[in-house]
């Protein structure tokens, strides 16, 4: 590729590695949250019914109403800060689900940690992030439970530290896509509870997971999508 140079520094390649960041820091964490999200809103009919009254109400829009693309454009900043059950049912999805399970450092030059443990240069240090959305002493004796209403208060998402909730990483390198993935992740999930509604297809099948470097997948999943009460659609969720 020709790099043309701008006075600031800014050339193509410059650019390219941006946006090619972007894409695999952006794509998969995103696509999975919303896979794993549908999944819980099947496995819990009632919260995925709280979500599409939300979605109702915030909207005010009539179950034959607007066309897909008029009620994805009715979808403005406004509408969106207004959806505090949808925000907490992601961050709920994000707890128990994190696209990047576990993460982790290499020590640069021999250090000392807080509480006094001695790391040494070339060594890892990990945090996982799976397992810490579902430790008790963090979150309570409810930890595994899917409960979106652990995130209001009065009706109000109640953010909780980034080093309690992890999903997004913590300090100077916390993920710089936080607000645009929420922002995505919402108009999706809006734009599908507004028309369809979610169910697995076979009720018996458990899910299955796998490891990878950024994220864990759903593997052979069914879930069908349904239209005024109609399956319209089996969806199959698989990496
Ligand atoms: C649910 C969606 C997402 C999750 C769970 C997530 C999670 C994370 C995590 C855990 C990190 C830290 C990785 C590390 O430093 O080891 C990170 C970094 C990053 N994320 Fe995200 N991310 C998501 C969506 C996005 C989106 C949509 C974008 C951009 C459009 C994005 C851009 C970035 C970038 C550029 C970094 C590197 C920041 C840095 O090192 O200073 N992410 N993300």
């Amino acid at each position: 590729m020709e790099s043309k140079k701008d006075p600031e520094g800014m050339n193509d390649q410059y650019l390219r590695d941006i946006i090619l960041s972007f894409m695999i820091a952006g794509k998969d964490t995103s696509a999975n949250t919303l896979s794993w999200f549908f999944y819980m809103l099947c496995k819990n009919p009632l919260i995925q019914e709280k979500v599409a009254q939300e979605v109702r109400e915030v909207t005010s829009t009539q179950e034959n109403g607007a066309s897909v693309n008029d009620f994805v454009t009715s979808i403005s900043e406004e509408v969106l800060e207004k959806m505090h059950y949808l925000h907490s049912a992601l961050t709920e999805t994000l707890r128990l689900y994190p696209a990047v399970p576990v993460d982790g450092r290499c020590v640069e030059t021999d250090d000392t940690l807080p509480d006094g443990f001695k790391l040494k240069k070339g060594d890892g240090v990990y945090y996982i992030s799976y397992a810490m959305g579902r430790m008790q002493y963090i979150w309570g004796d409810d930890a595994e439970d899917y409960r979106p209403e652990r995130w209001l208060n009065n009706g109000i998402f109640q953010p909780e530290s980034p080093f309690k909730f992890i999903a997004f990483h913590a300090g100077p390198r916390i993920c710089l896509g936080k607000d645009f993935a929420y922002r995505q992740m919402k108009i999706m999930a809006m734009a599908l509870l507004r028309f369809f509604r979610f169910k697995l297809a076979d009720e018996t099948k458990n899910v299955t997971y796998r490891t990878m470097f950024t994220h864990c997948t759903l593997t052979e999943v069914f879930i069908s999508v349904q239209f005024q009460g109609q399956v319209s659609l089996v969806l199959k969720c698989k990496s």
